[in-house]
């Protein structure tokens, strides 16, 4: 499939279908691009509200779009990408599930079934998200940086397949093509797994007491960002990749059970030898399952870098740093913000291009703000 390409250009209109937090960031970014971007969700107030969000304009009669692109829930993915294979006969039909064997075995059967061209179907997986869900929460520029998976069935044209390829360079991602059951594999270990970790982590939170989570840093929200996900999307996620994901739960279930023992006899009056050791190479591993993450931060980060400074948790400190920096005109590329009850300082990890960090260094240093350190 990657051999033979055409030379095809991605014009538009492009429709989306779902627009959620991925369709609606997906529409941000082609709008951005100067294509006319479509619009459709199955509630007409969400099509609404992204409208008016800029993600785009509701679809007319008449309206041929070139690419489709269906970013709803894993489970209707495949019905509605054959639904958009049959009603725009001249359009290419993507989706951007977290999960692509299922969906490209449905909408082949589903082809065959109905008498449509598979052809024009392709999957991809934008490797970028966010633990809130909804259009209100899409950002244009979510993608960047980021790997684009593209992922050809066996049917995929090679217009399909190039128009897809170009989908990814438009929101300014890293183009990887992969084959479905290689994706679904992969993703369980990177995604689906990480995801149902933070969770139960973060559900032992629930038993902990006020004093004890007004203790909490930033190993433990490092740990549970995505814990706050939505459950009626991963609990589609996960069950279509179940198959995939048992095996390393039960292998992590393992490592579990073993260091569990090993704490229990570190807690008796006579520790069996050997326990400490058996900590020492779980944390190990992880030092070496960390280091063959590609990239610290992932993707697009990597050209922005990040200070930290304290900020005094007393009104409006907050905006008089970022006035500061208004000021002496240094763009803020992120802002996240580490604060604990009852301290009397907050940290502002502020990120800048590499190419501001010096000037915000000096601004500071001029302004009198207090840094805790650069990344
Ligand atoms: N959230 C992430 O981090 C992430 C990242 C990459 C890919 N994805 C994939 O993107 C897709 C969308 O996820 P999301 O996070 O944007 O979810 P979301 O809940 O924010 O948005 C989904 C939207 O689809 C709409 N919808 C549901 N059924 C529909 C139908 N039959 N027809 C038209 N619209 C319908 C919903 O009303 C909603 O607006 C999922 O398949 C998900 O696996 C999610
Ligand atoms: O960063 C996040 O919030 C995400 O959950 C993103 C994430 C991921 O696991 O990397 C989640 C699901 C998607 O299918 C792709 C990306």
């Amino acid at each position: 499939m990657g051999a033979s390409r055409e030379a095809v250009a991605l014009e538009g209109p492009v429709l989306v279908i779902g627009a959620g937090l991925i369709g609606g960031s997906i529409g941000m970014a082609l709008g951005h691009a100067g294509l006319d971007v479509l619009v459709r969700d199955s509630s007409p107030g969400t099509t609404r509200l992204a409208c008016e969000l800029g993600v785009g304009r509701e679809v007319r009669e008449g309206d041929e779009p070139q690419m489709v692109i269906v970013a709803t829930p894993p489970d209707v993915c495949a019905s509605v990408a054959l639904d958009a294979l049959e009603e725009f006969p001249g359009a290419c039909v993507l989706d951007v599930a977290s999960v692509k064997q299922p969906i490209a075995q449905g909408v082949l059967d589903g082809a065959a079934a109905r008498g449509l061209d598979a052809s024009r179907y392709v999957g991809t997986h934008p490797m970028a998200g966010r633990e809130v869900a909804g259009v209100v929460a899409a950002r244009g520029d979510l993608f960047r940086g980021r790997a684009f998976v593209v992922v050809p069935t066996p049917a995929t044209s090679p217009r399909s397949f190039a128009l897809a390829r170009l989908l990814g360079v438009e929101l300014g991602a890293t183009v990887v093509e992969i084959e479905p059951d290689v994706h679904d594999e992969a993703v369980a270990y990177v995604s689906h797994v990480p995801q149902i970790v933070s969770s139960v982590l973060a559900s032992r939170l629930t038993v902990a007491s006020e004093a004890a989570l007004g203790l909490s840093g930033q190993g433990l929200r490092d740990t549970t960002r995505i814990a706050a996900s939505d459950p009626r999307l991963w609990v589609e996620i996960l069950s279509a990749n179940a198959g995939r994901i048992a095996p390393i739960l039960k292998a992590l279930g393992e490592d579990l059970d073993g260091l569990t023992r090993a704490f229990e006899t570190l807690d008796d009056m006579d520790p069996q030898p050997g326990s400490r050791a058996r900590i020492a190479r779980a944390i190990a591993a992880g030092n070496d399952g960390v280091a063959r993450i590609p990239g610290k931060h992932g993707g697009g980060a990597e050209s922005f870098c990040r200070v930290t400074v304290l900020v005094p948790d007393e009104p409006g400190e907050l905006a008089r740093l970022l006035t500061h920096m208004g000021e002496e005109n240094i763009n803020l590329e992120d802002l996240r913000l580490e604060h604990s009850l009852g301290q009397r300082m907050g940290l502002a990890h502020v990120s800048v291009t590499r190419v501001d960090e010096p000037r915000l260094t000096a601004m500071l240093e001029k302004r009198g703000w207090a840094r805790a350190g650069t990344e």
